[in-house]
């Protein structure tokens, strides 16, 4: 392959002349990818890595501890070491005008096509995913990032030939944020120093590198922006912003271009939400409901208390109280600090061949954002171009302003109580067999490289395949008494879920065919799944075991 070294113009043939002492790029080589990989970005990217690892590695070491503590039957709360925090009258820097409007942000994972038409679609911004929606295969993280480099550039085209259809970019665009991995991933092809970088430094550092002077040439002198995924402390913050002055000085950024919506998505970080936005006071764009990783959470935080077990998935709405207290002190944290306080998705999709299912699923949309903005989000999520008119329709009728900052929510009153409440509901048989088969063909897919997937008529990513599995895990750990059906008073076991496995598999396979069934991985996934779902102690993200089955070393990679 060859790289091009920027610094001294010339060409060279010879890729470890340009690759910086102490980096390994262990993936497979396209040509193309050497509009990523110069030889100055790869030193910004290593650099990261060797400033900010030592304390990924401690925030990783702090959420071990912390859930052991969970373990021996703790329960999250209020720090009272930073209550002056929580008390204290500060705000955030003010939102920059590019992101003062943010009523519908659509989401997708960073494929070519994709970021095309969502950036096309209406809505005002569009968050590019290295995160739940993407597989990080090799290709995909590097081809996003080629991507958005063309996205930013206002380059990018993509030819559909079977369909003989061009795609580009309309004149007016959505604005574009990048959600990158969360701390825990690794990017096993590349190594610095011996050691497989961090998934998250690997997508901002390069994406930041590569487009930070046409972004902010475009948006008013702000920006990157992002959205950061999956923290659980303010300590995880505090690398982030840490990471952003960093940045920001190396390449003569003005601080405070950077701007962060923080996903409030797991259970420890809702106790932690002006810690957060103090940490990244001058870089933060807010923070958004991630409800999906959230509930996700909510069983892993409390996993050995048995007293703890949850409905059915499909019972837990946004109107169950843990989580309508939770947008309600997140909408009342984020416009007390002067910021916007987003809200999140909703997993139904346009309904193709099925006028009447479509209209339901629309309705559920509506209702979904309407409590939104009654409440006080100044924007929210779309999973498909198809929902964006109706989203708009719903903000625009009830927020005549660009945001609602104003709405300060001082009604609100939540308490630990509130926010730990056991959601209502029954366990099932189905809701089992319903985790079984979604779980199986979301892993499956993403083994093969997609990250989100429309099953069942609703969009299913890393987060809401999550929750299909630990509510698995929770129910066979604690034999969980099953509601309903022929059998009263059915416990859940291992037994009991190898057999709903083996017949879920059966009903995969009728579903999706036998040709795709036997070319898919299903088997592989089924396997993995069941590993995952019965385990002893349970795995922190079911995206870190199923990793290895998606990484590709090149044959021929030399240092
Ligand atoms: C928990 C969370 O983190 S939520 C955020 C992360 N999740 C996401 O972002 C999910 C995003 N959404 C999606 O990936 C998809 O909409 C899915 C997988 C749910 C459904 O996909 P499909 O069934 O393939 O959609 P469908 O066939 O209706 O697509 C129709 C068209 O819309 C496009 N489209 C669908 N969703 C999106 C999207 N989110 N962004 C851009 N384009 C999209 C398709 O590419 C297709 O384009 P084409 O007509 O030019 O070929
Ligand atoms: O990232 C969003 C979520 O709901 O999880
Ligand atoms: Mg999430």
């Amino acid at each position: 392959m060859e790289i091009y070294n920027p610094s001294s113009q010339k060409r060279s043939r010879n890729p470890e002349m340009s690759i910086p002492a102490g980096v390994r790029i262990r993936g497979p080589m396209r040509p193309e990818f050497e509009k990523i990989f110069t030889r100055d970005a790869l030193e910004f990217v290593a650099e990261l890595e060797r400033k900010f690892r030592p304390r990924v590695k401690y925030i990783l070491k702090c959420r071990e501890e912390q859930q052991a503590r969970y373990d021996a039957g703790e329960l999250p709360s209020f720090d009272p070491a930073t209550k002056a925090i929580r008390e204290g009258e500060w705000t955030c820097s003010s939102p920059p005008a590019a992101i003062a409007d943010r009523r519908v942000e659509i989401t997708g994972p960073v494929e070519r096509k994709m970021i095309i038409n969502a950036l096309n679609c209406g809505a005002k911004m569009f968050m590019a995913d290295f995160e739940d929606s993407l597989a990080p295969t090799w290709d995909n993280i590097i081809s996003g990032q080629i991507n958005l480099r063309d996205a930013v550039n206002r380059t990018i085209t993509y030819e559909d030939k079977a369909r003989n259809k061009t795609y580009k970019l309309n004149s007016k665009t959505a604005a574009l944020l990048v959600r990158p991995r969360g701390w825990h991933l690794q990017e096993s092809h590349i190594e610095i120093d011996g050691e497989p970088a961090t998934g998250a430094l690997i997508d901002f550092g390069f994406y930041f590198f590569h487009n930070h002077a046409s972004y902010r040439a475009k948006h008013g002198g702000y920006g990157p922006f992002f959205y950061l995924p999956k923290m659980q402390h303010s300590r995880e913050a505090a690398v982030w912003n840490a990471v952003f002055d960093h940045a920001e000085d190396v390449c003569g950024v003005p601080r405070g271009s950077i701007r962060g919506t923080v996903l409030i998505e797991t259970l420890p970080a809702v106790f932690q939400m002006h810690e957060i936005l103090y940490e990244l006071r001058e870089h933060s764009a807010g923070l958004n409901c991630g409800r999906w990783d959230y509930i996700f959470s909510f069983i892993k935080t409390v996993r050995a208390h048995p007293d703890r077990l949850l409905p059915d998935r499909v019972q837990v709405g946004m109107t169950q109280h843990f989580l309508k207290s939770y947008t309600e002190l997140l909408i009342q944290t984020c416009h007390k600090r002067g910021v916007h306080a987003m809200g999140g998705m909703a997993a139904q999709i346009p309904i193709k061949d099925n006028p009447a299912a479509n209209e339901a699923a629309a309705a559920l949309v509506k209702a979904d954002k309407l409590r939104e903005v009654l409440a006080g989000h100044d924007g929210t999520w779309a999973a498909h171009p198809g929902l964006v008119p109706l989203v708009l329709e719903v903000f625009d009728q009830n927020m005549p302003k660009a945001n609602q900052l104003h709405v300060k929510r001082e009604d609100v009153n939540v308490t630990c109580a509130d926010l730990l409440q056991m959601p209502k509901g029954t366990r099932t048989l189905e809701g089992l067999r319903l985790n079984t088969r979604v779980g199986v063909q979301y892993l499956a897919a993403w083994m093969t490289g997609t990250g989100s997937v429309p099953l069942y008529n609703l969009m299913e990513d890393a987060a809401t395949a999550e929750i299909s599995r630990v509510q698995n895990w929770q129910q066979i750990k604690y034999n969980a008494v099953l509601d309903g059906g022929l059998v009263p008073g059915m416990r859940v076991t291992k037994e009991l879920f190898a057999r709903v496995l083996d017949e879920e598999l059966v009903r995969i396979e009728k579903e999706v065919g036998p040709a795709k069934f036997a070319n898919g991985r299903y088997q592989e996934a089924a396997k993995l799944f069941a590993k995952q779902c019965t385990a002893p102690v349970l795995d922190d993200f079911l995206t870190l075991d199923a990793y290895r089955n998606i990484v590709t070393f090149a044959p021929t990679a030399r240092m």
